[in-house]
């Protein structure tokens, strides 16, 4: 396949996920990724509730053929235990994948909580396992408050979060991730682990296109044409929203990154969440180019790496060269 980076051994990943459409591109691509080995998915609620992330989960895995993936059903509320009640059905469809009438999958998530899952795989292989995470980032603050050495455990965490120095979607200054559990991921932000942040001023430079649609709907590639089914409420979407007629293409960028992180360029330094007020789920970054005078609530946090470049084209190229030989 080319073209990106293959280390020697397939690097284990979790994905932690709320399908959602371009949840389902995420997982296909990394079904279909020599570099990856994906050992599970844990799921949250977000674009869909919790419930439906996990059917949803199973289904896609019975579509891959994939059904020996456990599945870990993740949190329900958030961490503050409030329940969750914006999701995305705007975006998605009411069932998350465009509304497409999928066959109900015949699995049952394992018995163990998304958390206890992570923390289980963290312990099993200390520092091989890369956490994609795709969706709000309780599932993984929980698993930071209950086992200290998770941070130090896990090889890395991959977060589709934020909106760095731009307006959020949710609201002019929150992106839907971090919004859907902003204590969860200042708790995520600042626990000291190897973190790859990549916010939606990346990912709206990446839009899938109506030629790339066509371009994928002309291959006979299983998740090519399954994928252009459900894309095409999203488009919808995309078209009334922000009057484009594409794709932003968030959680599939995010995988291209946990499969090669040199894809994009980062910047290090402390990010905090805002909790509360009119700015709840703001993502700040200290970029550190000043040395601050006096201590803020940014000083002595673990930095983290942000992303701030991204070749769009390079990636939409990558997807469609995975889906269309699928
Ligand atoms: O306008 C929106 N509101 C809520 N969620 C959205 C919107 N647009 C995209 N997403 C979903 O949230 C994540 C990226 O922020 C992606 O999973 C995307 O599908």
């Amino acid at each position: 396949m080319g073209d990106i980076g293959v280390e020697n051994k397939r690097k284990k990943i979790i994905i932690d996920t709320d399908p959602g459409i371009d949840d389902a591109m995420a997982i296909f691509l990394a079904l279909q990724s020599p570099e990856v080995d994906v050992i599970g998915l844990t799921t949250i609620y977000g674009n869909v509730r919790t419930t439906l992330a996990t059917t949803n989960a199973l289904h896609l895995l019975e579509v891959a053929g994939r059904e020996d993936i456990p599945v870990a059903e993740g949190s329900h509320t958030s961490i503050k235990e409030v329940p969750k009640l914006r999701f995305a059905a705007f975006a998605h469809g009411c069932d998350g994948l465009g509304e497409i009438n999928i066959v109900p999958p015949k699995g049952k998530p394992i018995p163990q909580s998304a958390s206890d899952f992570l923390i289980e795989k963290a312990n099993e292989f200390p520092g091989e396992v890369t956490v994609v995470a795709l969706g709000p980032l309780t599932n993984i603050a929980k698993a930071i408050e209950s086992n200290a050495d998770f941070p130090q455990k896990i090889r890395q965490i991959v977060i589709l979060g934020g909106a760095f120095s731009v307006n959020g979607n949710v609201n002019p200054a929150t992106e839907a991730n971090i919004f859907g559990d902003p204590e969860a991921a200042d708790i995520v932000f600042t626990c000291g682990a190897d973190i790859i942040a990549v916010g939606i001023n990346i990912t709206h430079q990446v839009v899938l296109t109506d030629k790339d649609l066509e371009d994928l709907a002309s291959s006979s590639g299983k998740y090519a044409k399954y994928v252009c089914n459900i894309l095409k409420f999203y488009i919808d979407y995309h078209l009334e929203a922000y009057n484009i007629r594409g794709a932003y293409l968030h959680d599939p960028t995010v995988m291209f990154v946990a499969i090669d992180p040199s894809l994009m360029t980062y910047a290090e330094g402390v990010v905090r969440v805002q909790a509360d007020g009119i700015f709840r789920g703001l993502t700040l970054f200290d970029n550190m180019k000043k040395r601050w005078g006096e201590v803020t609530e940014w000083s002595n946090k673990p930095s983290v790496k942000v992303a701030v470049s991204v070749d769009g084209d390079k990636i939409i190229h990558l997807l469609k060269e995975r889906l269309k030989n699928s």
